[in-house]
């Protein structure tokens, strides 16, 4: 399995954000997206992951085959955390929450509403979502948010487990995840040129 972006051009609001970006992250392999503030790599993640379309160029995989963490936990607050795993594991119709609970150390939170977690602890659930819905590459925005230091570890953990398994991972982040394995693309090369003007002195009018 390979995941191979090729001269994708993406937008934002209708306005190109970045443009002719190419990449290809193969099974077992991170890649890591940086680029400063509003240069475009949520919009990249979300045209990848098949959330939005893209202006030109191609994804060769399925969106079947990804799972999205976005910068919403996507959790239900009433439910405990038990019942939202079971959830997502019964939409993606995938077996046991148990390894998911474990990787992200949330057994002695299972029973607690989703509601009633600290904000570190919300986005331990969101991650956990990703490993219960066993797809096979997983799409990430800035995953470690509200993590502190050993929930960072717990990720990357998680994270190298995943790829460990014939996975792989397209990741934006700011922050070292401490997987160095992980290829970094800085998509800075890739911004999108402003149009240019067709009447210059129009402009300036
Ligand atoms: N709803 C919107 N409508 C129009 N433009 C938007 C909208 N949301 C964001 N943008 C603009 O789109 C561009 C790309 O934003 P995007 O969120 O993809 O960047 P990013 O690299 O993920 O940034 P960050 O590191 O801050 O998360 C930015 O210049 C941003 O200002």
């Amino acid at each position: 399995m390979e995941l191979n972006v090729s001269d994708l051009t993406v937008t934002r609001g209708g306005i190109k954000v970045l443009e002719d970006v190419s990449f290809a992250v193969k099974a077992g392999e991170a890649l890591v997206l940086r680029g400063p503030n509003g240069i475009g790599k949520t919009t990249l993640l979300r045209t990848v992951a098949g959330l939005q379309p893209a202006l030109r160029g191609e994804v060769s995989l399925d969106r079947e085959q990804m799972a999205y963490a976005g910068h919403a936990d996507g959790i239900k607050a009433p439910l405990s955390v038990t019942e939202n795993l079971e959830f997502w594991a019964a939409v993606f119709g995938t077996g046991s929450i148990a390894p998911a609970l474990q990787a992200f150390d949330l057994e002695a939170l299972a029973a607690r509403p989703a509601g009633a977690l600290s904000a570190g602890q919300k986005r331990r659930l969101g991650l956990a979502r990703m490993v219960v819905t066993g797809r096979p590459v997983w799409v990430m925005d800035e995953p470690t948010v509200s993590l502190d230091t050993s929930a960072v570890q717990l990720f990357a953990e998680a994270v190298r487990a995943h790829l460990a398994g014939g996975g792989l991972a397209l990741l934006a982040t700011h922050i070292d995840l401490g997987l160095a394995e992980a290829r970094v693309l800085d998509v800075g090369p890739f911004k999108a040129k402003p149009p240019a003007l067709e009447d210059f002195d129009g402009a300036f009018l």
